[in-house]
């Protein structure tokens, strides 16, 4: 099942097949992103999720397949210029750099989106983590595994992306800072910025996201509407054993 948009998408991705030495790892992955749209990549553990992302930022490059944002084909781009293109990235494990503090950590990403957009000072992202406030001049290093994703988020806030990629936010974390970076997730999708999010709780995850996609194997399975997966879980215990 596909849904198809009539607007050029912010982001899409065709026929992506990547590759770890001689491990075919994604088997022709489409994917798009309208602007604004939330989408969850959904699927077990070591179906292509990461590496999707990967591929898309230019990380794991795809041996073939093409990458567009808003009709500009950026396929090859290294991933400093996807970031400049509006794409905010927060990794699977967070990426912190240990020694810098959450004040260094914000400011280095402080950028300017694409069309000189500024809606993310630094005072903005303190409102919206009032503890980085409170841990402002710590180092990453020695912050909790909750105020360390609250500074991956906010980094990449910082500059001021379209899409926001978050790989498994909420992962390792105590089920109230869980709580906090949904909201977080929301309040972002609601500000208008696109996101697509991987997170194992598929159940937060529809109730948030507008399309779903399934994957498995390297192979996109499923792409629709998150809520006709919801009224259809015979999919999500078929693809994710739900
Ligand atoms: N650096 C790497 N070198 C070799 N193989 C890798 C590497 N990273 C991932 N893989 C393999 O590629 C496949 C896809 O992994 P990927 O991390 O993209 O899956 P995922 O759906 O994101 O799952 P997870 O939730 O476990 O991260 C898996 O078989 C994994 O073992």
């Amino acid at each position: 099942m596909r849904t198809t948009t009539t607007a050029t998408p912010l982001v899409e991705v065709r026929g992506l097949h990547t590759f770890y030495g001689n491990s075919h790892v994604l088997h022709g992955v489409d994917l798009q992103i309208a602007p604004g749209e939330t989408l969850a990549l959904l699927g077990r553990n070591g179906m292509g999720k990461s590496t999707t992302i990967r591929s898309l930022l230019g990380l794991t490059p795809a041996r073939s397949g093409e990458v567009r944002i808003k009709g500009k084909d950026v396929t090859g781009s290294a991933p400093h210029q996807m970031i400049r293109r509006g794409i905010g990235y927060v990794p699977e494990g967070r990426g912190m750099f240990p020694n810098l503090t959450v004040r260094e950590s914000l400011l280095m990403a402080a950028r300017p989106g694409v069309n000189g957009r500024r809606g993310w000072s630094l005072d903005r992202v303190l409102e919206t983590f009032p503890r980085l406030g409170e841990r402002f001049a710590h180092l990453t290093g020695n912050l909790s595994g909750g105020e360390q994703q609250m500074v991956a988020i906010g980094r990449a806030l910082m500059t001021n992306p379209e899409l926001m990629i978050l790989d498994e936010a909420t992962e390792g974390l105590a089920p109230l800072i869980r709580k906090e970076i949904w909201e977080v997730i929301r309040l972002i999708k609601a500000s208008g910025i696109a996101t697509l999010v991987v997170d194992k709780n598929v159940n937060v995850l529809l109730d948030l996201a507008d399309r779903s996609m399934i994957m498995v194997k390297g192979r996109v399975v499923y792409d629709g509407p998150s809520q006709d997966l919801k009224s259809h879980p015979q999919i999500l215990r078929t693809h994710i054993g739900l």
